[in-house]
């Protein structure tokens, strides 16, 4: 019963994000309804010409009302005439509609999976980091490029084809008693049969089409992580490995892919059996009634053709709650996301920065990742003046790279809290705190496109010689000016394949031209030999002035003549004060530099 609330929730959602294109549905579902009055009419013409042309039978009934009405009944050719051009009609009627409402069907739909797709992309775009480190990406890029298409599958699968079906079938049945009482109800007592196997099959086919869809996403995950990862694989000789694991990977997936379509064969089987044996069953007693002149021919002939076409939306309902399984099931791991917490909120009365000094504290700060529950920082407080120069050292896994990251609310504190300019970053808007504090990372990441581009990406607007004035100050425009396409050089990606250096200081120059009063730097120069980095830190002390400046770095000669330099250890902050000072301590700094000395 819960799964069954479950199941009929995330199909209103469906139906609720559908809403926005109600105008075009409308029109589809006008353009339907004609379709299906005209499939009902459809044996019409041919019934008049067996039982009025052929056979020569007198007009009855409506037909004849509506002869009368046009100046009286023509002679059997003329009626031919007239039956014949109206079966072209239907055709042709049935032709334009079938093409204008597949039309209109594919460009709501495409619309529709775009929009859910872009507001999923938009969810993930904000989503925690801590949400990331727990997730697959292969699996993220299945649920945005695959699972949004179950919003189209809720209009073409479900809405439209249950409500044509159903007005079908009551007027298919109200045609069928008006011709056949004995007959039509025979023909409708067959619908408790596909309920009863629909009911058997449900189960199977929810159980076999989540293992289908998990196992592809496992197989896209794979994927993703080998390609991504294909340096060290080549590196370490592990490509038969890899290959056997996506080899199993990948027949896992065709397991489950085969169970799935073995099992909806089954069922599409049985219920072709019991349409095809109802079909026959009921042609057989019509024919009987028709020998005994109970029935015309014409009348048979067309309760025949709304029998054929009767099991048609019988069908089609019985494989639209099969449908709605497998679209439930993809519907859920889209909500799963748009619905998830794991985001770092912005308050409704965020206030906007503005007019940044640079005062930041950290207060009884207790920090860790929710993914493994232990604490990184414990009782953390510092407090850093406008404008000052702070190195942060200390052991590799202290918590530098943690500490700094809830600077810019990747990760919110435990306990206590992170003010900026007196105000807590929580009650700040992320916009404007992020684009007030520019980090850079060890890691450099650089986008495929040209490398002026990739210096101007946090300020498309910059001109050319505020680029190269950020590429001068992070020692990149020596070696760009000698690539044989300068700044316009396409990094990677079929493009130039730029060194760990170069990478670091492309990144150095976008931090740079970006211009903001804080600016964190992570390790930004652990790939630069000593000389180009003493001369990116003369750059930055020019730089320097009137902004607050964070440095992660274990070379330890880099950040000597910062204004503080803060020790953390286990989660602590173990000293702090400037290089003379802590040197003559004699404690964690004093020990660290000695060995980078000796060094
Ligand atoms: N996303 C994460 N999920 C869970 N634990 C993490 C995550 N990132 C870091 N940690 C853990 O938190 C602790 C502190 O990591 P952090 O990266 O802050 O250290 P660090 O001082 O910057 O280290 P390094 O000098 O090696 O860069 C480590 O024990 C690390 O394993």
């Amino acid at each position: 019963m819960k799964v069954l609330k479950t199941n009929l929730n995330v199909l209103l959602r469906l139906v609720q994000f559908t809403w926005g294109y109600k105008w075009k549905i409308f029109l589809l579902i006008f353009l339907g309804l004609i379709g299906v009055g005209l499939s009902v009419i459809n044996p019409l013409p041919m019934k008049f010409i067996i039982d009025n042309v052929l056979s020569g039978q007198p007009l009855s009934g409506g037909i004849l009302q509506i002869f009368n009405f046009f100046g009286g009944v023509p002679d059997r050719v003329g009626l031919l005439i007239i039956f014949v051009s109206a079966a072209i009609l239907i055709g042709v009627g049935n032709a334009i509609l079938g093409y204008a409402s597949t039309q209109v069907t594919t460009k709501v739909c495409q619309r529709l999976v775009m929009d859910l797709s872009v507001q999923l992309f938009d969810k993930l775009q904000r989503m925690s980091l801590s949400f990331y480190s727990k997730s697959h990406v292969g699996e993220l890029m299945q649920r945005l490029s695959g699972d949004t298409y179950v919003v189209s599958g809720v209009i073409a699968g479900i809405l439209l084809p249950t409500l044509f079906s159903i007005v079908s079938l009551f007027a298919m049945f109200y045609i069928m008693l008006s011709i056949n009482v004995t007959l039509a109800l025979l023909a409708i007592s067959i619908v408790p049969f596909f309920a009863v196997l629909l009911k058997v099959f449900k189960k199977p086919i929810i159980t076999s089409g989540e293992r289908q869809y998990e196992e592809s996403a496992k197989l896209w995950s794979f994927i993703q992580q080998s390609l991504t990862s294909i340096k060290i694989v080549q590196a370490y000789s592990r490509e038969n490995f890899t290959r056997d694991k996506y080899r199993t990977l990948f027949s896992n997936q065709n397991d489950a892919s085969i169970q799935s379509t073995k099992i909806s064969t089954i069922y599409n089987t049985l219920t072709g059996l019991l349409s095809g044996t109802a079909t026959a069953l009921i042609i057989g007693i019509g024919a009987y009634k028709g020998l005994g002149g109970e029935i015309s021919i014409g009348e048979l002939y067309v309760f025949i053709g709304y029998i054929g076409a009767l099991f048609g939306p019988v069908n089609s309902l019985a494989s639209i709650v099969q449908q709605s399984m497998g679209i439930n099931v993809r519907g859920k791991r889209v909500f799963e996301i748009l619905d998830s917490e794991e985001i770092i909120y912005e308050k409704p009365n965020a206030v906007k920065l503005t007019d940044v000094q640079g005062h930041i504290k950290f207060k009884d700060v207790s920090f860790g990742y929710n993914n493994n529950g232990l604490v990184v920082l414990e009782n953390f407080n510092l407090e850093i003046d406008p404008g000052q120069i702070v190195a942060i050292v200390g052991p590799t896994g202290a918590g530098k790279t943690s500490m700094i990251s809830m600077l810019l609310r990747f990760y919110d504190p435990w306990q206590g809290e992170v003010s900026l300019d007196g105000v807590n970053l929580k009650d700040l808007t992320l916009e404007s705190l992020r684009s007030n504090i520019t980090l850079v990372l060890q890691d450099s990441f650089i986008f495929p496109m040209s490398l002026a581009d990739n210096i101007a990406f946090a300020n498309p607007n910059a001109s050319r010689e505020e680029i190269i004035k950020a590429a001068k100050a992070a020692q990149a425009h020596d070696f760009i000016s000698r690539l044989p396409e300068g700044y316009d050089t396409i990094a990677s990606e079929g493009g130039v394949s730029l060194s760990g250096g170069e990478k670091q200081r492309i990144s150095l120059a976008r931090a740079f031209l970006r211009n903001t009063s804080i600016l964190i730097l992570d390790e930004p120069t652990s790939a630069l030999d000593a000389q180009t980095e003493a001369r990116i830190f003369q750059s930055l002390s020019s730089y320097s002035k009137g902004r607050t400046i964070f440095i992660i770095s274990h070379r330890l000669s880099t950040i000597r003549h910062a204004d503080l330099i803060v020790t953390i250890k286990d989660g602590m902050i173990a000293e702090k004060g400037t290089h003379e000072v802590l040197v003559n301590e004699g404690k964690v700094y004093a020990e660290l530099y000695k060995y980078q000395e000796v060094d």
